[in-house]
């Protein structure tokens, strides 16, 4: 009963690793390491580099560590690059899911999670989104994702395997034990990027468009804690091995905080003041994205343990300081032998 996680080696599957592994689950890690790290994934879980695509690959490791779940993090998540190289996108993003999906009908895997998004909605008219709201993406990776959604959603109706299909608005902090967090460097989140400037990391922050039909003008996110999104996976996993229905389901908080609000989180947390500039607009963002979360609570049981902004900007903070502090540990190192 092994659970495969693609993409275990990035930013929000290493969470579900650490859940996977703290719950004593027998777990399989594939990634292909284009935007992750080995290092994130713990010792003691088997890591394979490569392709969800790869169809050969999936069948034999399906079949040699009895996978009877899969949970499909892997894929690429930057929505303005989703503007400039669409194809890339819908390959990476939605057929290569494919692949993945008709490898686990193949060989037999009844359980199956997968990553959505928020940007399935777009721009939508009514706040917070429910599930039920109208799905139309304005970038190629909202579409991408809505197009994997779709084929899971006909597979389910067609073949013995049911999924949960989560959809998350925007993820932040890190693991509140400093076993993981968000390690890619060229990271286009903004809590990430503002920890950052605080931490003298960048001169300064851009704040992309003030004048969105928001209360202060700038982008409005339901940002969710790393921790309660693997904690909800977790919820969905017992969910479907406990034989429950197929499922799509929100991730967020039901709040949302601007862009400027987030700043102010962090200078308060950091207590450093960081220069902050006006910037346009940045292709693909809605103004407002807030979740409805009724229904993952009353069908999960979900209930946040860390839904704080605070306290999402503090772990996202200290995993940031611990990054920089290796770092600086190994610089001297590569002088060295660059001598
Ligand atoms: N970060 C967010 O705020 C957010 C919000 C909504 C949805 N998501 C979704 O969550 C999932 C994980 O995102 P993340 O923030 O951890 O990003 P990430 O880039 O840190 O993780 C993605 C992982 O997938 C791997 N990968 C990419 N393409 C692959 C492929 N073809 N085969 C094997 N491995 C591959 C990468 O190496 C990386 O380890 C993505 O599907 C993303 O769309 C993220
Ligand atoms: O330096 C920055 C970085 C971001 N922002 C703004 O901050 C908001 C949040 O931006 P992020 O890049 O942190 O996150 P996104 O909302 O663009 O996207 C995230 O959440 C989406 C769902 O809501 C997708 O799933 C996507 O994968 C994930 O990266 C946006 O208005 C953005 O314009 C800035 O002003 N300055």
């Amino acid at each position: 009963m092994t659970v495969l996680v693609t993409g275990g080696a990035g930013y929000i599957g290493s969470h579900m690793v650490l859940a996977l592994a703290d719950a004593g689950r027998d777990t399989l890690v594939l990634d292909d390491l284009s935007t992750g790290f080995v290092g994130q994934v713990p010792d003691g879980v088997p890591l394979v580099r490569g392709d969800c695509g790869d169809e050969a690959l999936l069948k034999r490791l399906i079949r040699e560590f009895d996978v009877t779940a899969i949970v499909h993090f892997a894929g690429s998540i930057v929505v303005p690059d989703s503007v400039t190289n669409p194809l890339g996108y819908y390959f990476n993003n939605t057929v290569k899911s494919r692949a993945l999906i008709a490898a686990a009908v193949e060989g037999g895997v009844r359980n199956f999670i997968f990553s959505s998004t928020a940007a399935v909605y777009g721009e939508p008219a009514v706040s917070p989104i429910s599930e039920t709201s109208a799905m139309q993406p304005i970038s190629p990776y909202g579409a991408s994702k809505l197009m994997t959604e779709w084929m899971l959603r006909d597979t389910v109706a067609a073949h013995d395997i049911r999924s949960v299909v989560l959809r998350y608005f925007n993820v932040a902090g890190a693991d509140p034990q400093g076993r993981s967090g968000q390690s890619f460097p060229r990271a286009t989140h903004l809590i990430k990027l503002a920890c950052q400037a605080a931490l003298g990391q960048r001169s300064h922050l851009d704040v992309f468009g003030q004048d969105y039909p928001t209360p202060d003008g700038t982008c409005v996110r339901d940002y969710i804690h790393v921790s309660d999104l693997a904690a909800a996976h977790m919820l969905a996993l017992d969910h479907l091995e406990a034989g429950g229905e197929s499922l799509t389901l929100n991730c967020g908080y039901s709040r949302g905080f601007s862009v400027l609000e987030v700043i102010e989180a962090v200078k308060r947390v950091s207590g450093v003041e960081f220069d902050v500039r006006l910037a346009p607009r940045r292709a693909g963002d809605p103004p407002s994205l807030v979740a409805a979360t009724d229904l993952i609570r009353s069908r999960l049981g979900f209930k946040p343990a860390r839904d704080q902004l605070d306290q999402i900007v503090a772990d996202a903070l200290r995993w940031e300081l611990a990054l920089q502090q290796n770092a600086q540990a190994v610089a001297p190192r590569k002088l060295a032998l660059a001598i």
